[in-house]
């Protein structure tokens, strides 16, 4: 712990009974709230301790109520004893920045085509603006967060790649996937008691006086990856994966990698990347990866301390669902139709 302070008593212990108030539910009688936290008590025994990464993005970016819920929610995480690190995107802010700065930028393949020109502005925006935005939130309840990007102390390593638009590989200028990770940088923060932030601008591992623009949802795969994450956890702005979008009947909620791998050619350019970075995720070694909705307050306490969980929830193929009440009980049947209900 830096200094000696113990984070996890910063932000509350000084404040009375009465500063509480504000925050008390009328809506609910006594065993209703009972119920709730009870049903947390064998997820928080789970996931003591457990390494969550979290790519922060969508509507829960640019609401101010959601903004304030997500943070809410990660200083919970860390507070109850788990070790969340936060990866976060910026689309829309990027592109609000290039419009006002007149630069004009597309999208191919679900990638940003940048120039140099367009590349100095992702990197202002990310570390300067939606990092600095980010950590900002999370200190309010007490010096929690510390903002790096892939360049601090060696973090993130990528390499050129292309878009593929129609089959054919297409070049977008300064785009890279992560190749490399040395999360010594995102550990020592965790040791600290802190919370991670992570922008997602790496050097170019071939030429590294550059540095590329790396899509959030591949980088917080490959960051969970290196980790050893228990979970990788992403936001987005609907309740999860449908098989046939936008049928909302067939919203999924528990599949497996290879049935995943599988339906990764038919998806859409939003999705495809976010799903195909949690199955990289689960075939890394992160035991779940989860796409949850970001428009929803506290989704991510909901996914990780009810048994019903939210959202689509990837397993590796080799394992079976895990109930806290009854030990190991083998899945019957994940199909990739609707699966509702509690496991
Ligand atoms: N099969 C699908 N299941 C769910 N959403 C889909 C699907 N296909 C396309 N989408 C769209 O993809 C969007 C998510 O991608 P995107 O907007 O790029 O994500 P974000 O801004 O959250 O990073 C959803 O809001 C939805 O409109
Ligand atoms: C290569 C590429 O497309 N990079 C993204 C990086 C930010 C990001 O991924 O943000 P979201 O998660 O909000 O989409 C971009 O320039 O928009």
């Amino acid at each position: 712990m830096s200094g000696g302070q113990d984070l996890s008593q910063h932000d509350v212990s000084n404040q009375s009974d009465e500063e509480f108030v504000f925050n008390t539910r009328t809506d609910l009688r006594a065993d209703q709230k009972a119920e709730v936290l009870i049903e947390a008590l064998p997820w928080l025994q789970r996931f003591s301790g457990a390494l969550v990464v979290v790519k922060y993005g969508g509507n829960a970016m640019v609401d101010e109520r959601l903004k304030r819920a997500f943070a809410e929610d990660m200083v919970f995480l860390r507070q109850v004893g788990l070790r969340p690190v936060v990866v976060h995107g910026g689309g829309p802010q990027i592109n609000t920045m290039l419009d006002r700065l007149g630069i004009e930028s597309e999208f191919r393949g679900g990638l940003r085509v940048t120039t140099p020109e367009a590349m100095d502005v992702v990197r202002m925006v990310l570390t300067g603006q939606v990092s600095r935005e980010l950590v900002g939130l999370l200190n309010a309840h007490g010096p929690h967060a510390v903002g790096l990007s892939g360049e601090d102390g060696g973090l993130l390593q990528a390499r050129r790649r292309h878009a593929v638009v129609d089959g054919q590989l297409v070049d977008v200028g300064l785009v890279g996937d992560v190749v490399q990770v040395n999360p010594s940088a995102v550990i020592d923060l965790l040791d600290a008691g802190r919370i991670p932030v992570v922008s997602t601008v790496a050097p170019d591992i071939d030429d590294p006086t550059h540095v590329l623009n790396v899509n959030a949802d591949t980088a917080a795969a490959a960051l969970a990856v290196a980790l050893g994450a228990r979970k990788l956890i992403v936001l987005t702005d609907v309740e999860g994966l449908y098989t046939s979008w936008p049928d909302r009947t067939s919203l999924v909620r528990r599949i497996r990698a290879a049935e995943l791998a599988d339906l990764l050619p038919a998806l859409d350019s939003g999705m495809r990347p976010k799903m195909e970075a949690c199955w990289r995720a689960v075939e890394g070694g992160v035991g779940r990866a989860h796409v949850i909705d970001g428009r929803e307050p506290h989704s991510i306490l909901v996914e990780v301390f009810t048994t019903e969980g939210i959202g689509t929830m990837v397993l590796p193929d080799d394992e079976p669902v895990p109930s806290p009440f009854t030990g190991q009980l083998p899945v019957v049947g994940v199909d990739v139709s609707h699966m509702g209900g509690p496991l």
